[in-house]
Order: C-alpha cells, then sequence, then structure tokens
C-alpha cells in the first residue's frame, strides 16, 4: 500500500509543563476528508497548529508527501503544498476581494518560479488577474471583486479565505472550524463549497468542526480526540456507533443515531 499524505505519528505537545497532547497519531490518504472532533479543549486546534508547523511539538514525527516535515516551519509547509484556513478568517481588510487573491497567487508564483509575467505601472500581469477573477468567480465572488475585503459579510469574508488558500495550489487543506460563527444557511453553502472544491480539484481537507451535521455531510472518516489522546478513529458509521464517543459526548449535543 502506497504512504498515506500526512502521517503524523505519538505527537506530543506541552504548553509549559503541561502536556495538552499526549500521542496523538493519525493518517489521511489523498483525496480523503478528514474531521478531528471533540469537547473543548480536547486538543483539536493544537492538533491542528502542530501539523500546520504554527507550533513545534515536543515528541513525534509528521510526514507529508513522503518527507519529514516534523521540523518544518509553516511557511515552508505552504510551500509543500499545506493550504489553510483559520477559525476567524485572516485577510488583508485594507485589499479589496481581487487585491488579496492577486497577491497570493503572486506569493505561489514567486515560490515555484512560474513566471509572473510582464507588470505594467505597479499593476500585476494580465495572466495573474485573469487567474484571480477565475478564482472569484468559482467562488461566487466576482461580483465582489472591488469591494474592500473589510466590508465582506462573514459568509463572503470565509470564501475569500477559501480563494487565498486555493491560490497557492494546496495538496492539502487544512480548515479550522470553517463554519464557526455562522448562520445555519452560510453553514450548509460552506459545506457544499468545501465538498465541491474536494470533488472537483481532489484536493485532500483536513478539518476541525463542531457542527455535527456538517461532519457527517463531509468527512469520509473522523478522529475523535478527548483530554489530548485518541478516543476513536473510522468513519461516519464506525465513530457513531462507538460507546467510547458516545460516552465523550454525554449529556452534550451529539451524534443521535
Ligand atoms: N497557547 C496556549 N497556552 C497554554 N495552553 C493552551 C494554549 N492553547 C491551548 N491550550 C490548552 O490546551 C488544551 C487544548 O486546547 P485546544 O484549543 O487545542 O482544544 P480544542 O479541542 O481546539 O478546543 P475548542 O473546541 O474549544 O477550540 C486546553 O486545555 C487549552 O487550555
Amino acid at each position: 500500500m502506497s504512504e498515506p499524505l500526512l502521517q503524523v505519528q505519538d505527537v506530543r505537545k506541552n504548553y509549559g509543563p503541561i502536556e495538552v497532547l499526549h500521542g496523538v497519531s493519525l493518517s489521511v490518504g489523498k483525496g480523503e476528508v478528514f474531521a478531528i472532533i471533540g469537547p473543548n479543549g480536547a486538543g483539536k486546534t493544537t492538533m491542528f497548529r502542530v501539523m500546520t508547523g504554527e507550533v513545534g511539538s515536543n515528541g513525534g514525527s509528521i510526514r507529508f508527501n513522503g518527507e519529514d516535515v516534523t521540523r518544518l516551519p509553516a511557511h515552508e509547509r505552504v510551500r509543500r503544498g499545506f493550504g489553510r484556513t483559520f477559525q476567524v478568517a485572516r485577510v488583508f481588510h485594507d485589499f479589496t476581494v481581487l487585491d488579496n487573491v492577486i497577491v497570493a497567487i503572486e506569493a505561489r508564483r514567486r515560490h515555484t518560479k512560474e513566471p509572473l509575467g510582464p507588470w505594467r505601472r505597479c499593476a500585476p500581469s494580465e495572466e495573474v488577474r485573469a487567474e484571480a477573477l477565475a478564482l472569484l468567480a468559482d467562488l461566487k465572488l466576482d461580483a465582489l471583486a472591488g469591494q474592500g475585503a473589510r466590508f465582506l459579510s462573514h459568509g463572503d469574508k470565509k470564501r475569500l479565505e477559501f480563494a487565498i488558500a486555493l491560490a497557492g495550489r494546496p495538496t492539502v487543506l487544512m480548515l479550522d472550524e470553517p463554519t464557526a460563527g455562522m448562520s445555519p444557511s452560510d453553514r450548509a453553502d460552506i459545506a457544499r463549497l468545501v465538498s465541491r472544491i474536494q470533488q472537483e480539484r481532489g484536493i485532500t481537507v483536513v478539518m476541525t468542526e463542531h457542527d455535527m451535521d456538517v461532519v457527517f455531510g463531509l468527512a469520509n472518516r473522523i478522529m475523535v480526540m478527548n483530554y489530548g489522546e485518541v478516543v476513536a478513529t473510522g468513519t461516519v458509521d464506525e465513530v457513531r456507533a462507538d460507546p467510547k464517543v458516545r460516552e465523550v459526548y454525554l449529556g452534550k449535543e451529539m451524534i443521535s443515531a
């Protein structure tokens, strides 16, 4: 069997004297949608930040695309194919929607040594602009291209963050609670978007998410965490039927089979 795209082995993480990840392992195959769930404080975001390289680990290893990336900083992992969105969308508020995407495309082209094309009076090349506009059209943001990013609605800001992430042509898209703070209709919209991106572009998705409808609708496999440990990993049906998982969520909104 070929090596998984992302393989995390026995990762440990301390904040000061306190260990918050106690040896977490997971593997994600190419093209999978893999969700990490668990109650508040379970360690999902920390696990995420360790995988993306935002914080270092205190033990264990992370392999991506056949390479040991454990010690690589976040920007080096981006170069190797990590795309990322955050719980609170990170975009350049003072830029237009279009310029946010242009900047991301130019950054990719510089890193991959793709030609940036001829610049005219400090403007991006037509090629870069066309790529940015196509991406915005794909994410139904083209009508807002000239709008200042700070004026976008929560849902549109998240779409723009997706566009920025996709501009880097990632192999794996890491989504930290992509529907956090959204209305039910925006949530459904983002879930459809993730599903479409995954299917059309064949991108692997790793996500944390509290909304179980979103998780069950999207994920091929789910890992459940509690107190910095893995409680269970499996398909939607396996996880829903697992008594250990039910115990973790006992008394909380969950997973009614
Ligand atoms: N920067 C930090 N410094 C110290 N402790 C931290 C830090 N970040 C997280 N923790 C602690 O690590 C543990 C795991 O937190 P983490 O945010 O990873 O959980 P989570 O599952 O993502 O929770 P939530 O669903 O609420 O976002 C918690 O006990 C938290 O208090």
